[in-house]
């Protein structure tokens, strides 16, 4: 008996959908194998690639162990996606400096380009993709992070410093701690971004911008929302049964109110400038743009809500992990007391009955050796941000597909015993021997060491992406840890217990920090107490003087 016909065009239409699902089922799976040429790895799982062993929780201490079961280069099927971890220096070198051009985009993140990120003009540096736009970006930070920048920061980062260190005088409770530290950690930032002195600011200022970052991070950890970069179809279940959606709208509010703000802080100092030019003394980074832009044809300059997202990027970027590192460092001091002895010892021979200035800071060779030391132990970004390559690359007997997303695996690389002496332990000495912190045979095997491109510190990325806030950063912690080990020892709280194991005592997610920060900071003399309130005051009256307002 013959079919009638909307029965044949609904058995055409069933057969269609089905050959097409057919098709894009195989094309799926066919994705999840690993590519020929693609470096070693884990076994994969036809349809999921590595997806099953992934780990949802400090991922990096298991692509060490896959790095130590396959080597120095990984190969990974994150799904469909190809992911690579460069656990050595010569491979990070070979990647994201050699083939820099083509090896320093972003993967695309669809939470924070479609919900958080999402209006046409509202950016986040860390995101774009590596073209001419992110160029005049990054570019614009150059004028606060570059070294001429931090010259000029020195002594507002100095007083801000001293004002911390004269805070542990009186703190007694790790809510005092806490703040104190966000203080500490924005009050630059701000004043470099945006020209405003946070003790201007509602008191509760700081704590709602770290709440905005902190919220930002959350949405990023891996379980906080589904997979939807590897199950795309996932971004089309609707509102109500995707939880995340709401949440990702509720943090671009709080960016977009911070952005804002930056925004209209940027704009007050400005008019300020154009009304009395002398009554600003210090030059921040966008009343400079807006000048700047104000005189120029050029066609490239930034809208004001792009303004506003410079902003709200040079600060994000900078208060967590700057935090994070000076908690790290302190609860390190407090844990090793020996390599805090031998801090203060040489706090005492160089700077003597008063707290170091700033400019002398060059002179702290044991306490920077401290700063990168942390920085290796428990580098605050074990994994960095991924670098994505835009097209298909041999490099020796490896090929890499266009989209293969690579990560300089700063845990692994700083973790090699036959380059470390005693990787796991917090040994600062190893950075007396060498800037890089390696074994002196090794060091002294590699007579290229210098020019061959290893980094001392993995934790702050590497290539054209790497990141632009290091020496900031590192003269921050560097200064504020040369004003409180000279004044302070520091010790576990009482009744206390440090667990510094990496899988127990350090929290997971996007930046590595004490699951217990608190510390006690107990003055080491009358005298110094003394220093410390003298300090502040010299510190504060220097800044008050560069930045020609009251403060
Ligand atoms: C200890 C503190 C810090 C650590 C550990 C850290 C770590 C990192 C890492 C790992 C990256 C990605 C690098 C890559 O893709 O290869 C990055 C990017 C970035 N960092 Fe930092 N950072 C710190 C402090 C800062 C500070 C103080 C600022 C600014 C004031 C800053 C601004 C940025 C920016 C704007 C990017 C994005 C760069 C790009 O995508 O081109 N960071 N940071």
């Amino acid at each position: 008996m013959s079919q009638s016909l909307p029965h044949r065009l609904l058995a055409t239409s069933l057969l269609g959908a089905g050959v097409l699902a057919v098709f894009l089922l195989v094309r799926w799976v066919l994705g999840t194998l690993r590519p020929k040429g693609f470096p070693p790895g884990p076994p994969i799982i036809p349809g999921l690639g590595n997806l099953h062993q992934m780990p949802i929780q400090k991922p990096y201490l298991k692509f060490h162990q896959w790095a130590k079961q396959h080597g120095d280069i990984v190969g990974l099927k994150a799904g469909t996606g190809n992911l690579v971890l460069l656990n050595t220096p010569a491979w990070v070198h070979e990647l994201f400096d050699k083939r820099g051009a083509i090896c320093s985009d972003r993967p695309v993140n669809h939470i924070l380009t479609k919900h958080v990120f999402s209006g046409p003009e509202e950016k986040s540096i860390a995101i774009l993709q590596y073209d001419e736009y992110y160029r005049r970006w990054r570019k614009s930070f150059q004028f606060i992070l570059g070294p001429a920048g931090i010259k000029r920061l020195l002594p507002l980062l100095e007083s801000e410093a001293a004002s911390l260190c004269r805070k542990f005088i009186d703190s007694s409770s790790s809510s005092d701690y806490e703040q104190s530290l966000r203080h500490w950690a924005l009050a630059v930032p701000l004043v470099a971004t945006t020209g405003e002195r946070l003790s201007d600011m509602p008191a509760d200022y700081a704590d709602k911008l770290c709440h905005s970052q902190e919220e930002l991070l959350s949405v990023l950890l891996p379980g906080a929302a589904p997979p939807v970069d590897i199950f795309p179809v996932l971004k089309h279940v609707p509102e109500i049964l995707a939880g995340w959606k709401a949440k990702a709208r509720q943090v671009r509010k709080l960016l977009c109110d911070d952005a804002d703000n930056y925004l209209v802080g940027a704009k007050k100092t400005y008019a300020q400038i154009e009304r009395d030019p002398e009554s600003v003394g210090f030059d921040s980074l966008l009343p400079k743009i807006m000048k700047e832009q104000a005189a120029a044809w050029d066609k490239d300059k930034f809208t004001e809500t792009e303004l506003a997202y410079v902003g709200q990027a040079a600060v994000g970027a900078a208060v967590d992990t700057t935090l994070a590192t000076f908690k790290n460092l302190m609860v390190a001091f407090a844990a090793f007391p020996d390599k805090l002895v031998k801090a203060q010892e040489e706090l005492d021979r160089v700077a003597g009955d008063e707290p170091l200035s700033g400019e002398r800071i060059g002179e702290l060779v044991y306490l920077k050796a401290c700063v990168s030391e942390v920085l290796r132990w428990r580098p605050t970004t074990p994994q960095a941000l991924p670098h994505v390559l835009t097209r298909d690359e041999h490099v020796g007997e490896y090929f890499f597909p266009k989209g293969t997303m690579f990560i300089a695996n700063a845990w692994t690389i700083h973790r090699n015993e036959e380059e470390y002496e005693q990787p796991h332990d917090f040994i600062p000495e190893r950075f007396l021997d060498n800037p890089f912190g390696l074994r002196p045979s090794v060091a002294a095997a590699d007579e290229n060491l210098e020019n061959s491109g290893r980094r001392a510190l993995y934790a702050f990325g590497s290539g054209r992406r790497q990141c632009p806030g290091e020496q900031f950063a590192f003269t921050s912690v560097l200064l504020a840890a040369a004003k409180v080990v000279w004044a302070y020892d520091i010790l576990v709280p009482p009744g206390g217990r440090f667990d510094v194991s990496v899988e127990t005592g350090f929290k997971d997610g996007t930046v590595t920090e004490p699951v217990h920060p608190e510390v006690v900071f107990q003055a080491r003399s009358e005298k110094k107490r003394a220093g410390v309130l003298a300090d502040a005051q010299r510190t504060q009256d220097i800044a008050r003087d560069l930045l020609g307002l009251e403060f």
